[in-house]
């Protein structure tokens, strides 16, 4: 056992992770237990700085099983998927030597050592914005580290897909690439980026939280239906998406926007329309909002997509779009009148300086958008978004070593 029996020590990690949204879907698994994908994914990792999980975990001769806690609630650890991650993690963990501290654990320890994992997520858990990537990938992330398990991040994407399938591709920053892989172990199901997020850094993510209720069908039992009841899916996976993934990467690769865009609404709304669950989101996007933006001038200003819930993620191709698209967006779904701008649109608020929006009155004098021509009533959805998140893509997991963003009490080796 680790040196200095009888001495109850604890050793933490913190680290940071992004969430991401899917520019192609990951829509349908060939394997329930493994996560193991129908078909190839791209997405575009979100700043953490606006969008991400926290999680710190401890390890200490004291702990007499593992434990979780999440956003401040115990939580169990027993389902298969945590089981799953935690035990590749421990089989891939190294020995781990803290002299100042007088704590050595060797490579066996790890077996029979339990850990504690605290964390918090600075957004609406399981509620269609991708809480299980940030979540899951930050859990593996941090243990790695933890557990001193020496295997690249593409070796560790393949542990957090078995926590949950988008969390591969949160071990990365900018556009990133989950490759399904042929293998029945999953060993070359893994995430691999395709550029950083330096790489197209004028793209600006504006996603109207319509609801951050828990969703009421998850994305697992949603693709599951999917697969289990449509013939369509099967159809996307062999022939559509394929030919989509190389457009997608050159698109990235080229920072073609319209390119980008196009092929970004043509998935989700093709993954929209074999998937009955998503009627809400339909609903949504079915409004006066998207025709208008569709037809304001002749290439594409703004790519949309939708993950498991009605939630709206539009990207625009720079500032300049963005500033207006979010005046267009305050203008036809107003907040309601008890609400603060404050919190009405939170993350990247220089975007709310650029499209000249200081206060609530400057919302509810925006003039209404030239497209519209004739001078019939506009109809306004007003109180239909919750809020506005604006972001940016973003840069992968990292460890935060300033003790005090710790989660974990360093004496008790419980939450803070
Ligand atoms: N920080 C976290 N640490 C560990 N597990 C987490 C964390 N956040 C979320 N999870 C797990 O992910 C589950 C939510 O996943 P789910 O796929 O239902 O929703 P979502 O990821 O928020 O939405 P979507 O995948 O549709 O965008 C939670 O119930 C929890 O089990
Ligand atoms: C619509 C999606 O966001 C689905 C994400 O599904 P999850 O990764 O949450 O599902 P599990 O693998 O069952 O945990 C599309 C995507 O992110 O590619």
């Amino acid at each position: 056992m680790a040196a200095e029996s009888g001495k109850n020590w604890v050793l933490t990690v913190t680290a940071q992770t992004p969430t991401n949204i899917a520019v192609i879907k990951y829509w349908g698994k060939r394997d329930e237990d493994l996560i193991l994908p129908i078909n190839d994914s791209i997405s575009v990792t979100l700043d953490p700085d606006h969008l991400c999980t926290t999680t710190s975990v401890a390890v200490s001769p004291a702990f007499i099983h593992d434990r979780m806690w999440l956003n401040g609630k115990e939580v169990s650890l027993s389902g298969g998927r945590y089981q799953n991650c935690l035990r590749e993690l421990r089989s891939r963990a190294s020995d781990v030597e803290d002299e100042q501290k007088g704590i050595k654990i060797t490579k066996k320890d790890w077996e029979k050592m339990h850990v504690h994992i605290v964390s918090y997520n600075n957004f609406p858990t399981a509620a269609g914005l991708a809480s299980s990537a940030a979540g899951l990938a930050c859990l593996v992330f941090s243990l790695a580290k933890l557990m001193n398990v020496r295997d690249d991040h593409s070796r560790l994407s393949a542990i957090a897909r078995q926590g949950s399938g988008s969390a591969c591709r949160s071990l990365y920053g900018g556009f990133v690439k989950w490759i399904m892989g042929k293998e029945e172990n999953g060993s070359d199901s893994i995430a691999v980026q395709l550029a950083d997020e330096k790489h197209w850094d004028d793209l600006v993510i504006i996603i109207a939280v319509v609801s951050s209720r828990q969703k009421e069908t998850s994305s697992t039992s949603g693709m599951k239906d999917t697969v289990e009841t449509s013939m369509l899916i099967e159809h996307r996976a062999k022939e559509v998406v394929p030919k989509r993934i190389i457009q997608m990467e050159e698109a990235i690769k080229n920072r073609d926007f319209p390119a980008f865009a196009r092929l970004t609404c043509a998935d989700t709304i093709c993954v929209l329309l074999i998937d009955l669950i998503k009627i809400k989101a339909f609903t949504f996007q079915d409004n006066q909002l998207r025709r208008k933006m569709e037809s304001f001038q002749g290439t594409p200003q703004v790519a949309y997509t939708f993950d498991a819930g009605p939630n709206a993620v539009l990207i625009s191709h720079n500032r300049k779009a963005a500033a207006l698209l979010l005046q267009r967006l305050l203008f036809y779904f107003p907040p309601n009148p008890d609400a603060d701008l404050n919190s009405y649109v939170i993350g990247d608020k220089t975007i709310l300086k650029d499209a000249g929006i200081q206060n609530m009155n400057d919302i509810e004098t925006l003039p209404p958008p030239p497209e519209i021509r004739d001078n019939n009533p506009t109809q306004k959805y007003r109180g239909d978004v919750s809020y506005f998140i604006c972001t940016r893509p973003g840069r992968g997991p990292v460890v935060l070593t300033d003790e005090s963003r710790s989660l974990i009490n360093p004496e008790t080796g419980l939450p803070k």
